[in-house]
């Protein structure tokens, strides 16, 4: 087990990569603690709970919304949870983001930590303290930045993940190559087929070092005033689809990453070679590259999107493999961009 801190306002985060679930004991204490988990984790690993109250939810994005939240709110004040109740969030992503903003709101605000069980939760939305749910069918509009006291990434957990779930986590993987680590992105290639099993070695490599590029840049900007905004790269158009078209998270940041990079060529400042490639390493690991809508519907959701500042908003380019850049954009100059690019 490796061990990384992430270092926020509200305290430090320590993600445990390779820790396993049934270690858990050491890091909570059973019976002041609350787990908030989905019906598929619970049918899967309830065994392996400890012995507390559980809260088990529905799956999908669909429920990360604050009618959700107001059922947790509802069976803590049944089970008497109080300020000192220890809240557990155990599943992937969605779950993750839930129980946080639950926690962190609960009488204004209960300890709380992780366990993430799919590969998109440990390598990005349990790390980093964004905490929320979606509004008005667009996401993240409300939540709070408040750092979790752990998170486990246990990698067992992974080999239970259908491969459509588990690709989705291989899309924040190659953002983290893209935006911070060419080498990564080699290692994604050379190490393909090896990834896509799992193996041990490999997986434990991209799952740490994802965690310790997104720590780090949290550590240095935990409120996303600058180079936070990088961990967005992909995410506009992202957003936009899974606004749009509902697929999951992970195929929308791959598609949103090949367009962002093609935007960037546009740009002058990625060679087309480079986003070629990109789009080579996204499509190998079996993600969608092709938006399934127009663009100009995309750039249309876009303004609704929390990143907008009147009517300019932060853009991620990438100006080299490894390497990005933001800049506040008109959205005008975003769809004159996509236009002179081909794409809308
Ligand atoms: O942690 C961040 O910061 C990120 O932007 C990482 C994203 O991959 C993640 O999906 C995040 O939840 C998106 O945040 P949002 O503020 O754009 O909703």
């Amino acid at each position: 087990m490796k061990k990384l801190l992430v270092r926020g306002a509200s305290g430090s985060s320590q993600i445990m990569v390779g820790e396993s679930i049934a270690n858990l004991k050491r890091y909570i204490e059973a019976r002041r603690t609350v787990i908030i988990t989905d019906s598929t984790v619970e049918g899967l690993y309830r065994d392996q709970f400890p012995d507390c109250p559980v809260i088990a939810i529905g799956v999908g994005e669909k429920i990360k919304t604050l009618e959700t939240v107001t059922t947790i709110f509802s069976r803590l004040v049944d089970l008497e949870a109080d300020r000192s109740t220890f809240i557990l969030g155990l599943g992937g992503g969605i779950v993750c983001d839930i129980a946080g903003f639950a926690a962190s709101t609960y009488m204004r605000g209960a300890r709380f930590g992780f366990v993430a069980t799919t590969l998109l939760a440990q390598v990005d939305a349990s790390v980093g303290g964004k905490n929320g749910v979606n509004f008005g069918g667009y996401k993240n509009m409300v939540g709070v930045f408040n750092q979790p006291d752990f998170v486990i990434c246990d990698l067992g957990l992974l080999k239970s993940l259908p491969v459509r779930e588990l690709l989705c986590g291989f899309a924040e993987i190659i953002k983290h190559g893209a935006i911070a680590d060419p080498s990564m992105l080699d290692f994604l290639e050379n190490h393909r087929d090896a990834a896509l099993d799992l193996d041990a070695a490999i997986i434990r490599h991209l799952v740490y070092r994802s965690v310790e590029i997104k720590a780090g840049v949290v550590t240095r900007d935990e409120r996303e005033q600058g180079e936070r905004r990088k961990l967005n790269f992909g995410h506009t158009f992202g957003h936009a689809l899974e606004k749009l078209t509902g697929i999951p998270h992970g195929e929308a940041v791959g598609i949103g990453m090949v367009l962002a990079a093609r935007l960037s060529v546009e740009k002058g400042l990625l060679g087309r070679n480079d986003a070629r490639r990109l789009e080579r390493i996204v499509h190998s690991y079996g993600l969608p590259v092709r938006p399934p809508v127009a663009v100009s519907a995309m750039l249309a959701a876009m303004r609704k999107d929390k990143k907008r500042e009147g009517d300019r908003i932060h853009f991620v380019f990438l100006d080299r493999p490894g390497h990005a850049c933001v800049e506040d954009l008109a959205f005008e100059e975003l769809s004159r961009l996509a236009k002179s690019a081909g794409i809308a």
